[in-house]
């Protein structure tokens, strides 16, 4: 009889401290904050004859080593209909939103190829760079990730994904 488990990570680690700003509409956004984020993620899959789904340490590092990348660091959103990014040669950014120019350092941003920096854009986009193609995860009989990112304790969002 197969047996199904989900493996559940969210070490201490799995963290970064950023900030960025909602924006809700042409004229409203929110002030520019920070959030000290979390990550939790979960595979799910057929524990195999050695008692394992597969073992989790690479996985783990590759959420941590993520994470590191993303902490302090404030995030732009790539493709908001509402905020123009104009990069110099430096990449450093002026940002333009609702008659207001932001200017930001290229050594201080990170720009995500996203519509918003929201909880749902981060989970999915840190969720679909783990995942890549599949190929990996399929091939250790995952059938299930879920990413989930908080912005603290209480408030997350989830991004899954299935195997074909
Ligand atoms: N669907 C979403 N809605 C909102 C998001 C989001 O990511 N997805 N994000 C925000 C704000 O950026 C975020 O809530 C601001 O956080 P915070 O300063 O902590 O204020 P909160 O009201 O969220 O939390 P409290 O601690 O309860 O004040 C808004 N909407």
């Amino acid at each position: 009889m197969p047996r199904t488990t989900t493996l559940e990570l969210y070490k201490e680690e799995m963290k970064f401290s950023a900030g960025h700003f909602t924006i809700f509409s042409a004229t409203h956004r929110e002030n520019l904050h920070g959030h000290n984020f979390t990550v939790y993620v979960a595979l799910t899959g057929e524990v195999a004859d050695n008692g394992m789904l597969s073992d989790y340490g690479p996985l783990k590092q590759t959420i941590i080593a993520r994470c590191r990348t993303w902490n302090e660091t404030f995030f732009l959103p790539e493709h908001s209909p509402h905020l123009k990014l104009e990069r110099d040669a430096k990449g450093n950014v002026l940002a333009r939103f609702n008659g207001e120019e932001l200017r930001f350092l290229a050594r201080d941003i990170t720009v995500l190829p996203v519509e918003n920096v929201t909880l749902e854009e981060l989970a999915r986009v840190f969720g679909e760079e783990l995942v890549g193609d599949g190929t990996a995860l399929r091939k250790d009989g995952v059938t299930r990730l879920v990413v989930k990112c908080a912005s603290g304790p209480g408030q997350s969002s989830s991004w899954e994904w299935v195997a074909p």
